[in-house]
């Protein structure tokens, strides 16, 4: 029986006044809920990877696995991805999230970053900052930086303050940055902002922790006065009791805490799907059980990178595909594994797990190809959005960033100002971070950071060179969080000289109007659309891209994610039921296909829906190269 979090919420607000508390028992090594002794055992799940229809369903589904918990990244730029706009409702909602786990019987870990790693664009970061000051120290004390840091938690916190456990919510415990200790920057006094901000506006009822890798000097860095030390460390068997060793030197007394075991891992297009051995997984969670420590199990359910929300990471550069499958005890879609079974076993061992029988699976729908009618270049659809697209002209390419662009793809447009009759070297060094280049929309080559960046171009006088720039996600770890501006980032040169002249326009695909340009030719980056219906109830279905290689899909204007069939190893986007109409609605897909359609005709070609996924195909032999020496160079 759950109750709603409103009568849940007034009935601890009734009982708050009576020790409702979350406290650390240094003397007994313990966590203490309401004055008894509390392990946790708990799952990360991330709201923004989860259609907010199945929040229900992946919570219930973690309780009934025998958690008492979950663990939870807030996204910084989920909710303002523009400076100043934010966005709290539907899928941002996390209030109501942290709500429906109250309601489910969970207990929440908040992971409030700032910077939260996650594999998700710029660690959270919002790019606007870039725009704001290019040269930024993020996660530091720069002040720019944290007069933006404040500003977003004098927005957040008061909406977190409630659900703090002592206040009737179920929020137990709330992490300072992330993995701080990783981070070049060791900068104490970011460390100690971020916790007078929390205290400032939590209160000092709630437990502030760091979470940091098992290493000496990553807790050295990571570590402050007033927050409570923990560690991450994957399923290394024995080795786990060397990661709670450091941690004693850190916290002699107190819980032993795992805040990351890791029950799988995660992808880069253009690597092997990874996955990690079930007994390995089992046999560390119930050692680490066995010796009465708390752990969360990273991932437990890891869904989806909708949209352009994917991150990356470097060296060598290398994004992270739509699927956060992370090989969890719960599938993208939210089904149960043989991981999950196994899990729920060794947890059982330790706690009572719900005798509720395991929610299903949701089903599957295979609703068979659709024809995708070629309707438009890039070239033919930049007069059809709406609001029509802002013309940026500037004498040097400006970064995504300056227009005010941050997300997805940019256009930048010269005119040819001599005949080019032979080849012409064209160099994009600061390509950031894939191109397609056409001069008039005949496709001559793609360019990609740390490869090829430079192509032969022919063409006329008063010919368009366009360069379609692709964001493939903002680098989320380590020292490539600083230059991590998007589009072009330096000068573009031809037969050694500097181009000038350009016109840069941003491509929100979203505002896409109807093309109806199917009697256009051409055959570079190209709209692509096509629909269907279906009777009855919709549900959950898996897009199967194999005869296009690379691009964007859109569903009813929701943005699905990214393709690369042609690279792997994601072949196949979830598509949630949530994305679909039912009839007499028709369903219209709009993709944006940037580079080959390998279809015989290139008018038409078909995707299809299918209903089992494919996240796990062999990546092209030799596709996953180390990239050459990046270079970044200063504009002019
Ligand atoms: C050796 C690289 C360590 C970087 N840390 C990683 S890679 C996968 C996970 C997630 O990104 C998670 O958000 C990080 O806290 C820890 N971690």
């Amino acid at each position: 029986m759950f109750w709603p979090s409103s009568i849940l919420l007034f009935t601890a607000y009734i009982v708050s006044g009576q020790n409702r508390s979350f406290t650390i028992d240094y003397d007994n090594n313990t966590f203490l809920k309401d004055g008894e002794p509390f392990r946790y055992i708990s799952g990360s799940i991330h709201y923004s990877r989860i259609p907010p229809i199945y929040w229900k369903d992946r919570l219930m589904k973690m309780y009934v696995a025998g958690l008492n918990a979950i663990q939870i990244y807030i996204p910084w730029n989920f909710h303002e991805p523009v400076k100043g706009v934010y966005n709290f409702t539907g899928a941002h909602d996390v209030e109501g999230f942290i709500k429906l786990a109250q309601d489910v019987g969970l207990v929440v870990i908040l992971r409030s970053g700032p910077y939260i790693c996650g594999e998700w664009e710029f660690g959270g970061l919002p790019a606007w900052m870039l725009k704001e000051d290019p040269t930024i120290q993020v996660r530091t004390s720069d002040p720019t930086y944290l007069q933006f840091v404040g500003g977003w938690y004098d927005v957040l916190y008061p909406k977190i303050k409630p659900l703090l456990y002592v206040n009737g919510g179920p929020i137990i415990t709330v992490q300072i940055e992330n993995e701080y200790g990783s981070y070049f920057a060791c900068d104490y006094n970011y460390l100690r902002f971020l916790r007078e901000k929390a205290v400032e506006l939590l209160g000092t009822d709630v437990i502030l922790f760091s979470t940091d890798g098992s290493g000496a000097h990553n807790l050295q860095c990571g570590s402050l006065e007033g927050v409570y030390t923990t560690v991450d460390f994957g399923p290394t068997g024995q080795k786990c009791r060397k990661a709670f060793f450091l941690q004693r030197q850190w916290e002699p007394r107190g819980p032993l805490v795992n805040s990351e075991l890791y029950t799988g891992w995660l992808d880069h297009w253009g690597k092997n799907h990874s996955v990690t051995h079930i007994d390995v997984v089992a046999k560390s969670l119930d050692l680490i059980l066995s010796m009465g420590a708390n752990v969360n199990m990273y991932m437990f359910e890891g869904g989806t990178n909708f949209g352009y929300w994917n991150g990356a990471n470097y060296p060598p550069y290398q994004s992270v595909p739509t699927s956060y499958d992370y090989d969890a005890p719960l599938t993208e879609a939210g089904d149960i594994t043989d991981k999950y079974i196994a899990l729920r076993q060794i947890i059982s061992k330790y706690n009572p797990v719900p005798k509720m029988p395991i929610p299903p699976s949701t089903p599957k729908h295979a609703y068979g190809k659709v024809s995708m009618v070629f309707d438009g270049t890039v070239q033919d659809i930049l007069t059809r959005f709406s609001p029509p697209l802002p013309v940026n002209k500037s004498q040097l390419p400006l970064t995504m960033e300056q227009i005010g662009s941050y997300y997805g793809y940019i256009l930048y447009r010269h005119v040819i100002l001599v005949n080019l009759t032979t080849a012409s070297i064209l160099s994009v060094p600061g390509v950031r971070d894939r191109a397609n280049v056409m001069v008039n929309g005949r496709p001559l080559g793609v360019l990609e950071r740390g490869g090829e960046t430079d192509v032969n171009i022919t063409g006329t006088k008063g010919q368009y060179l366009d360069i379609l720039v692709e964001n493939q996600g903002r680098i989320g770890f380590g020292s490539g969080m600083l230059n991590n501006s998007k589009g072009i980032i330096s000068n573009v040169l031809l037969n050694g000289s500097i181009v000038e002249g350009w016109e840069i326009y941003p491509l929100p695909l979203e505002d896409l109007l109807r093309v109806n340009l199917s009697m256009a030719t051409g055959i570079s980056p190209s709209i692509y659309v096509g629909n269907f219906s279906f009777q009855g109830t919709a549900e959950d279905t898996y897009l199967d891209m194999t005869n296009f290689s690379k691009g964007q899909v859109f569903i009813n204007g929701f943005n699905l994610g990214r393709y690369w069939p042609s690279l792997g190893p994601q072949i196949r986007l979830y598509v949630p039921k949530s994305a679909l109409l039912a009839a007499p609605s028709i369903n219209y897909v709009m993709l944006f296909e940037t580079e080959n359609v390998l279809c015989p005709s290139k008018q038409i070609c078909a995707v299809e829906f299918m209903d089992t996924p494919l996240i796990n195909a062999t990546v092209p032999a030799g596709s996953s190269e180390e990239e050459g020496q990046e270079i970044t160079f200063l504009r002019r």
